[in-house]
């Protein structure tokens, strides 16, 4: 049994940073993750990478051959990621002891877990693997700013965990940019009502009834819950990783494993 994070979120909403500060935390706990990149455009990281989407296709080639633009082209690399699941993926999966933990960094691009399915292909293969997989997904605390931008945070959340079919875990990132703390009360865990007063403020009286379906929605699949994570703090990251780890039950499946050993021992008695 193996364990993986699939680390989703908007464009710049701090995955790479996380997967980095993460590494680096694990690091110091004498923990090992093995981080894997999954963006065919990306160039420079702060962590080891294990395994590197680049060597299977990158974008700039992508680009330059096939005449494509940067979002076209990401679509075609992740397609052939797609392709290649039972020999490249697999071949490289294969490297991986048992129960080793890994953390895929993915592109921004909201469509890869909206509208196409790749990702969805991706995480079946790794749980015919015996991958235990969740999604961890980072919106920027700066959605937090504005309750049009934050529904519409949500709901991009809420397409994924749709598409994805996975114990999910949100992240709100960034929090070390949070001037006015009173937001955190207001969008961590939000009040429904207090959400759809807001937006009814903020939005022309034609869209109430669409923002009562819209929040009715979001509070229906408990979306509006989000983990701060400040990454600043080590017992921030930590707590993040200790929810994150409960979703996928790291650590539970050692108990198990020692107990069912327990059993045999006394049968053989
Ligand atoms: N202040 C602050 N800035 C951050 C934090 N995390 C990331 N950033 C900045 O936000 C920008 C985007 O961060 P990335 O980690 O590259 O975001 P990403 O989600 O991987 O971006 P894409 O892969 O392009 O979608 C960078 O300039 C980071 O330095 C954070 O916790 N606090
Ligand atoms: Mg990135």
């Amino acid at each position: 049994m193996g364990y993986a994070q699939l680390v989703i979120g908007p464009a710049g909403s701090g995955k790479s940073t996380y997967c980095s500060s993460l590494y680096r935390h694990c690091e110091t706990m004498c923990r090992t993750i093995n981080i894997i990149n999954l963006d065919p455009a990306a160039e420079n990281f702060d962590y080891p990478v294990a395994v590197d989407i680049r060597e299977l296709i990158n974008l700039e080639d992508v680009m330059e051959e096939l005449g494509l633009g940067p979002n076209g082209g990401l679509i075609y690399c992740m397609e052939e990621l797609e392709d290649n699941l039972d020999d490249w993926l697999t071949e490289k999966l294969d490297d991986f002891l048992d129960d080793d933990y890994l953390v895929f960094d993915c592109p921004g691009q909201i469509e890869l877990f909206s509208h196409v399915p790749v990702l969805k292909n991706f995480v079946e293969h790794l749980q015919r693997k015996s991958f235990n997989v969740c999604v961890v997904y980072l919106l920027d605390s700066q959605f937090m700013t504005d309750v049009t931008k934050f529904i519409g945070g949500c709901l991009s959340s809420l397409s994924a965990m749709i598409q994805l079919e996975l114990p999910h875990v949100n992240i709100m990132s960034k929090m070390d940019l949070v001037k006015n703390k009173k937001d955190l009360d207001d969008f961590l865990s939000p009040e429904p009502q207090m959400l759809l007063s807001q937006l009814n403020r903020r939005m022309a009286p034609q869209f109430e009834k669409l923002n009562k379906a819209l929040i009715d929605l979001v509070d229906e699949y408990s979306m509006v819950s989000f983990i701060p994570l400040d990454l600043r703090k080590e017992n921030s990251i930590q707590y993040v990783l200790s929810q994150i780890d409960m979703s996928i039950q790291y650590g539970e499946d050692a108990d198990v494993k020692v107990k069912d050993f327990d059993i045999d021992a006394d049968d053989d008695e």
